[in-house]
């Protein structure tokens, strides 16, 4: 059939699972959830004391005892490399880790939009390259696919109101994503791209404490999970090969919408891509219209208050 590449299945039972923000929010939910299905986990992240927290509720949670952890910044590429070096070889790679601090342009100083960059970016640079080496000798050794998934965001797909490092960031992920699938098929490695809406964690939590007004309003156009909901949607895609995963139903409208030339395993998508383009499109037109109507009349309401 026309799609390419073919699908695959990546079981995560026995396998060697590695899980960077592993300790807070989405990556704690997959990583509890990946333990639970069987799976040795790792984790990495940068506080030490939320770690021990974290592996202490995975190993609660799913009744495993050998969740490891690593204390490293993913913008230190010596440091992941040694972390991934202790950890031993993985079948499944999860870019989670990722930074997010709303803010208009012009009032956003360059060393944060510099600090988005390196951590959401740079870091999952410094991984895959650390992790590849041995995920293809491993995939080579067991014959069982293998898998690299990153975490995107809907604000990935689609530029939001203060949210262009944010943005530029996460739309550079999906970059690096398409082109590294052609590199790592013969590998029988597969790539996924994890596109959640505002998850309940506590990033967002903090994110709140500063994000503005209108990036609230056109964020809200898409609706709210929950981390553990994220975690299962993003597992099941993983497991089934998936490039792209949505994880509600205005992700999946946004996943017909943005399709581009991204590969699709799933003739059934594939087929509701070429149908719903333009209707997505048209869809897309409509929420453009609605969001510049919100910009034009906050701005109009917040100049007569000066
Ligand atoms: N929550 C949401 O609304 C959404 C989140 N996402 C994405 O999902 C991912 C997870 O988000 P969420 O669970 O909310 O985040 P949290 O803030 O709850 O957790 C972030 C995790 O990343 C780790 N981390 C942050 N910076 C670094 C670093 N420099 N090096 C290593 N680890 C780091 C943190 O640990 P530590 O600080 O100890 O290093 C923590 O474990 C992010 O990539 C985010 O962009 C996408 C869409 C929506
Ligand atoms: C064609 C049809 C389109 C359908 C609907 C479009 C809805 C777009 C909403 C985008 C929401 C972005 C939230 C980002 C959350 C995030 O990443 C932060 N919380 C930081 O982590």
């Amino acid at each position: 059939f026309l799609v390419r590449p073919r699908g695959a299945r990546v079981p995560l039972k026995g396998r060697h699972v590695f899980i960077t923000g592993g300790s807070s929010g989405i990556g704690l939910a997959m990583a509890t959830a990946a333990a639970r299905e069987g799976a040795r986990v790792s984790i990495l992240a940068r506080n030490t004391a939320r770690l021990e927290e974290a592996r202490a509720a995975i190993q609660r949670d799913s009744g495993r005892s050998d969740v490891g952890v690593h204390a490293a910044d993913v913008r230190d590429a010596g440091a992941v490399a040694r972390a991934l070096e202790e950890a031993g070889p993985v079948d499944v790679l999860v870019c989670n880790h990722g930074v997010f601090v709303p803010q208009e342009l012009e009032k956003q100083d360059v060393e944060e939009i510099k600090w988005m960059v390196d951590i959401n970016l740079m870091g999952t640079f410094h991984l895959i390259k650390a992790a590849l080496p041995a995920m293809k000798a491993r995939t080579r050794e067991t014959r069982l696919p293998g898998s690299i998934a990153i975490m995107s965001s809907q604000a990935g797909q689609v530029g939001i109101y203060g949210y262009t490092a944010y943005s530029a960031s996460k739309f550079a992920l999906r970059g690096l994503g398409e082109a590294l699938q052609h590199e790592v098929i013969t590998d029988n490695i597969h790539v996924s791209l994890i596109f959640p809406p505002d998850t309940e964690t506590p990033g967002l939590e903090e994110e709140h404490k500063r994000r503005p007004e209108l990036t609230n309003i056109i964020a809200g156009s898409s609706g709210g999970m929950k981390a553990n909901d994220v975690a299962k949607k993003a597992l099941d895609g993983i497991k089934s090969g998936k490039f792209i995963i949505p994880c509600n139903f205005e992700g999946a409208m946004l996943a017909v919408a943005t399709a581009g030339l991204s590969p699709q395993s799933s003739p059934v998508m594939a087929f509701l891509e070429v149908i719903g383009a333009g209707l997505m499109r048209f869809a897309a037109l409509c929420f453009q219209w609605n969001w510049f109507s919100t910009i034009e009349g906050y701005y109009a309401k917040n100049k007569k208050r000066e």
